[in-house]
């Protein structure tokens, strides 16, 4: 049945769904990838694809910026569509060193100071996490493809522009180990943990706190590809 927000019938949606924040990264996904991608939604211009990918049905969505959007739209798939994976493949901004530009991150867990899973079900803790499951297929495939992996827990953040110039981000790295900041992962994985299904995350980093190197939205749009095969690769039949 269509929501407000998703104009899929029942059926149209696969069993593993890939969730960029950007749709026309799911558009470029689905265009470059996918054989007979059909076009499932485009309310808010969402767009949602399903297609084949390797004999394989999966399905590649837009999630918006920030956890009231991936909240909504991740909170819909798992109860309204049946779907039971969503591998978020985001952008991520460094808090450290070990990761560069174009690298490729794996979340062990969320670390946010959102609201989101408080309000959402009284979930009090600060850290949210992937499946295990899921993650272990990501790695391999990973591995198949020869394309390494960082693993960690990344920060989920409500704020893009903060005024606070202190030194945050080496705090969030020291003291909780955050890698990255990205906006969504925390609510994915609170929303699939309430809903006993399954989300991981993979992130591309797109610009670095510590070096100040950045990628252009086209770039951020297109050339994430090595994380885009990853996620492509994990998935199983449905
Ligand atoms: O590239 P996406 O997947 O949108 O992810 C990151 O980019 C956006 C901010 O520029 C936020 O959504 C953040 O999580
Ligand atoms: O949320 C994000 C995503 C990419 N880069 C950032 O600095 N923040």
């Amino acid at each position: 049945m269509p929501t407000p927000h998703n104009s899929a019938e029942n059926g149209m949606i696969a069993k593993t769904v890939l969730m960029p924040g950007d749709p026309l990264r799911a558009k470029y996904i689905a265009e470059t990838y996918l054989e007979n991608p059909v076009l499932f939604s485009s309310v808010r211009g969402m767009l949602g694809y399903t297609g084949s990918y390797r004999g394989r049905t999966l399905s590649v969505m837009g999630s918006g910026m920030g956890m009231p959007s991936i909240g909504i739209y991740s909170y819909e798939l798992y109860s309204q569509y049946g779907v039971e994976n969503i591998i978020r493949i985001g952008s991520a901004g460094s808090y450290c060193e070990e990761a560069r530009i174009y690298d490729v991150v794996l979340a062990t867990a969320a670390f946010s100071e959102s609201s989101f899973a408080r309000v959402q079900s009284g979930y009090q803790e600060p850290f949210t996490y992937p499946d295990k499951g899921l993650c272990e297929r990501l790695r391999q495939s990973a591995g198949h493809l020869g394309i390494p992996l960082i693993e960690g827990v990344v920060h989920s953040s409500d704020v893009f522009y903060r005024e606070d110039r202190t030194p945050y981000y080496q705090r969030l790295h020291d003291e909780q180990g955050c890698l990255c900041v990205e906006m969504e992962s925390f609510a994915l994985f609170h929303n699939a943990s309430v809903l006993h299904k399954n989300a991981a995350c993979l992130l591309t980093i797109s610009d670095s706190f510590v070096s100040h190197e950045e990628t252009s939205a086209e770039e951020r749009q297109t050339s994430f590809t090595a994380m885009m095969q990853v996620a492509l690769e994990a998935v199983e039949e449905n």
